[in-house]
């Protein structure tokens, strides 16, 4: 039988006492949890934050800088102790963990991601438990996931997880944000897609770099593969092995709708497309109802891609709702579009497909 598969969040302000240095008494205890649901044979990837900010701490620094040369500094500092520290946790328990860093590069090129995969299969099989960071010292603000919501959003997509864990700083999603408001109220349960939990939620604290905007936004990614989000805190009591036991804590974010196929999540994973094709309302509402993108509906291209990149689809306002994997380089479809698909030929000697997006590399977000 298929194991359970778990994705388990932490973020910075969790692992740092906001900023004090790695909360060590958590970080075993947390650990220990997750040890635990290893042997109720549960396979378990970790996606830790916190590498800039135990950086910081180490270096003293009481605000995160601007230079970006200096983040990357701090992260690369911090790194190194939080996954030493994790190991040592989890050899407590006769367990050994891998790091592994990834860049949104390495998700979007399909040969890394498919290679991401394989390495993390693998270390499942062996019984290790992989510690996920975004690889901070190499990437720039184009690049970044922006925040390890999102990048445990895509590696439970990647990995197929049935349960997405976010463990933060506050209880699970209010219905305005506790910091500032003493009369929030906590939302038990809602569906990953509905638009009003994104209302409810706003950023950050100086830790943290997503809020829970970002939270709502990997909850409603990890649905794509079937996977539940849990947010609850990290500082409740054996907060992980309590939802294992089934115990309702925080806010449950239900995966509502058919999961998508394998490749489909790969294109709706690439949340930076090289290009945009505007379409037309037409189109527009074809698209949705799971047809191809021609090009007599798209109004204009921008950016830069080659054949077989993927790229957003955009509807009039410049409202992004799709992502899909282009049959035709920028520089090509600059000269047809709004032709007829008879015309394609003729205008560029050459016609690989009749449509410019094949519905089977479609995503409608
Ligand atoms: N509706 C909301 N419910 C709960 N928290 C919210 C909401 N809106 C904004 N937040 C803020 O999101 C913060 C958690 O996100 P973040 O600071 O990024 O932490 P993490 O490091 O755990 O990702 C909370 O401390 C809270 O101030
Ligand atoms: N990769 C970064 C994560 C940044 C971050 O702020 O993430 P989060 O705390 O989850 O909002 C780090 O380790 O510092």
């Amino acid at each position: 039988m298929k194991k359970q598969r778990w994705i388990i969040k932490i973020g910075s302000a969790l692992l740092t006492q906001n900023g004090a240095g790695l909360d060590e008494v958590r970080i075993k205890d947390w650990c220990a949890q997750m040890a635990n649901l290893r042997s109720n044979d549960i396979e378990v990837i970790l996606v830790s934050s916190g590498a800039v900010a135990v950086g910081m701490s180490h270096l003293d620094w009481k605000t995160r800088p601007e230079q970006m040369a200096k983040l990357q500094a701090a992260a690369a500092i911090g790194q190194t102790k939080l996954v030493q520290f994790y190991e040592q946790c989890f050899n407590a328990h006769q367990m050994h963990s891998a790091q592994i860093l990834l860049t949104h590069d390495d998700l979007a090129n399909r040969t890394r991601y498919l290679n991401a995969k394989a390495a993390l299969e693998a270390l499942l099989e062996l019984g290790i438990i992989p510690i996920i960071n975004e690889n901070d010292t190499v990437v720039t603000d184009e690049i970044r996931f922006g925040d390890n919501d999102t990048l445990g959003a895509l590696v439970a997509n990647l990995m197929v997880a049935d349960r997405l864990i976010i463990l933060t700083d506050q209880l699970g999603l209010f219905n305005k944000d506790p910091r500032s408001n003493p009369d929030a109220t906590l939302i038990e349960q809602a569906n990953a897609s509905d638009s009003d939990i994104a209302l409810m939620a706003t950023g950050g604290g100086a830790l943290g770099r997503g809020g829970m905007i970002t939270k709502i936004r990997a909850a409603k990614l990890a649905a794509r593969s079937g996977a539940n989000t849990n947010i609850a805190s990290g500082m409740e009591k054996d907060v992980i092995v309590r939802l294992f036991k089934g115990e309702k804590l925080g806010t449950l974010l239900l995966a509502d709708q058919e999961p998508i196929n394998a490749r489909k999540q790969w294109i709706a994973g690439h949340l930076q497309t090289k290009g945009t094709l505007m379409v037309d309302s037409g189109a527009h509402q074809a698209i949705k109802n799971h047809k191809s993108v021609l090009p007599v509906g798209i109004i204009s291209s921008s950016g830069s891609f080659l054949r077989g990149e993927v790229v957003s689809l955009a509807d009039e306002s410049g409202k992004i709702f799709g992502r899909g994997l282009s049959n035709y380089s920028a520089t090509d479809l600059q000269q047809i579009i709004g032709q007829p698909t008879a015309q394609i030929s003729k205008t560029l000697g050459y016609a690989c497909d009749n449509e410019i997006i094949h519905c089977d590399n479609l995503v409608y977000l």
